[in-house]
């Protein structure tokens, strides 16, 4: 692993010409990664990165502001990497041209300029690498760009597979750069680095990043990063694509889901010995974020309004439970770092088993909450869902597919957290409590999914729609 060389940063709309700020406020709402409904949002120039010795690389960190999103220090930062480049004529805008992500073309009183998506565009794709692992590559044409590709899909940022990266041994690489930039060290790159130093294999191997440093003080913990950059997993499949084609054939999912089960019971392992424990869980402030987060989804989906009173009395009778075990055991159900936003998509199966990535934790909650320590448990509940889920899209014909599947992770989860995580004298909680809890966390993911779907893709609402009812009937 390398130092990071350090990127420059200045403040507003810095290198950033109007015409090309007038063009990203149509073009941002439209791309995949935009973080929230774009109706009456606002772009404001927050901070202008520039890499050392790349003229034509500018990104541009961008405040949302609007009706209903967080103003000063807590609003939503989006990362906009763009390419510069004079040009004599504008581009035509073809589909060739937007495939290599042209965003258009400006004329200024400085001459004529396309400006292009760095996030689809060598020359920025290079300038992150040269960054984040200085000793990698030198010019921009370097060996180690070869084969160069953005990944496609349904992705909150924008992944980069560098085949070619050799660096530290590695066989390829993954630069993903952070669209929305969370302040404060991204948990994307303190979780697998640390879990990296660990000697874990469970993770892509950690490779660098680019932090934001704050301006005038290197020696400062970065204000934020901007990407991150692990080792590529070869020959891996996709773990959502896998259980859909196990469920789209019925086959049996128990044994890759026992398996998976194992790995997140030493994930969980491994941060805590690594990151250390957290706080114990305190009730009142746990419900309370659970009751806000559904009062969110309530306020956003009208269809979940039938669910109200179910899900008011779910999180009453987990909080009587919660008060009561605390109040015997002396506030000892332990807290700890996890992953956050555990789901199929989030974990390769590769040759060497099962990968888990993308530690940057449900994109639409606040980061505060997203590294707090947390429940183990919410990980766990964030499989079950995706299980779920696979059934659903991969249109499982047999009813037992997602249970057995469900039923084996947790088996294989259970089994070896036991011998992973040294009970702690009081510290373990009852089966029915551990229940309890579960419902109430997979139904807190599942509300979190019908906003999701509702926000992103419509047509797929009523699968976490179901899984409320289901929760709430059982
Ligand atoms: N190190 C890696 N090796 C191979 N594939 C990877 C690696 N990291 C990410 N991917 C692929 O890229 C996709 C997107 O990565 P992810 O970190 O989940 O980004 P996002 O936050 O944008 O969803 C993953 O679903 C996976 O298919
Ligand atoms: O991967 P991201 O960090 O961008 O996570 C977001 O998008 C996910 C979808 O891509 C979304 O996951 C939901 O859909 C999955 C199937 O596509 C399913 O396996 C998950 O269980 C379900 O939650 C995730 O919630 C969202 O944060």
């Amino acid at each position: 692993m390398s130092a990071a060389r350090h990127v420059s940063v200045s403040p507003g709309a810095a290198h950033l010409p109007p015409e090309v700020l007038r063009l990203l406020d149509t073009w941002l709402p439209q791309q995949r990664w935009y973080p929230v409904p774009a109706e009456g949002v606002t772009h404001e120039p927050w901070l202008t990165v520039t890499f050392p010795g790349v003229a034509d690389v500018v990104v541009a960190l961008l405040r949302l502001a609007g009706p209903g999103l967080a103003a000063g220090s807590d609003s939503l930062v989006i990362q906009v990497p763009l390419v510069l480049t004079p040009t004599a004529e504008p581009e035509a805008d073809t589909a060739e041209t937007e495939a290599a992500g042209l965003i258009g073309t400006v004329t200024t009183a400085s001459g004529t300029a396309t400006v292009h998506d760095g996030g689809a565009h060598p020359t920025a794709w290079h300038a992150y690498l040269a960054t984040a692992l200085p000793e990698a590559c030198e010019p921009a044409d370097c060996a180690e760009m070869a084969g160069a590709r953005r990944i496609s899909g349904e992705q909150s940022n924008t992944s980069v597979m560098l085949p070619a990266l050799s660096a530290h041994g590695g066989r390829g690489g993954m630069l993903k750069i952070l669209r929305t930039v969370a302040l404060g060290p991204h948990p994307d790159v303190v979780i697998p680095e640390a879990l990296t130093r660990a000697g874990w294999d469970g993770v892509p191997r950690y490779l660098g990043a680019v932090p934001l440093p704050v301006p005038d003080d290197l020696d400062a913990e970065p204000l934020a990063h901007l990407a991150v950059l692990s080792e590529l997993v070869t020959d891996a499949t996709d773990g959502f694509e896998l259980a859909c084609a196990y469920a789209s054939r019925d086959e049996d999912f128990g044994e890759r889901a026992a398996e998976l089960g194992a790995v997140v019971a030493q994930l969980h392992a491994v941060l805590l010995e690594a990151l250390g424990p957290g706080p114990g869980l305190e009730p009142a402030s746990f419900m309370g974020v659970l009751r806000r987060r559904a009062a969110e989804a309530f306020a956003d989906v009208p269809d979940l309004a039938p669910h109200r009173a179910g899900v008011a009395a779910l999180f009453d009778a987990v909080s009587d439970r919660l008060s009561a075990v605390v109040e015997r055991t002396g506030g000892l159900v332990p807290l700890q770092s996890i992953h956050g936003d555990l789901h199929l998509g989030q974990a390769l199966y590769s040759p060497g088993g099962w990968k888990v990535l993308d530690f940057e934790g449900e994109p639409q909650r606040p980061v505060a909450e997203r590294v707090a320590p947390d429940l183990p448990l919410r990980d766990v509940a964030g499989l079950l869902r995706s299980l779920d889920y696979a059934a659903a899209v991969g249109q499982a014909t047999d009813p037992h597919w997602a249970g057995h599947a469900q039923i084996s992770f947790l088996e294989g989860y259970r089994e070896a957290h036991e011998g992973a995580v040294p009970a702690t004298s009081g510290s373990e909680l009852s089966v029915a409590t551990a229940e309890l809890l579960l419902r109430a966390l997979v139904l807190d993911k599942a509300l979190y999914e019908v906003v999701y779907e509702f926000r992103h893709r419509p047509a797929w609402m009523h699968i976490p729609l179901t899984a409320v009812e289901r929760v709430l009937a059982s």
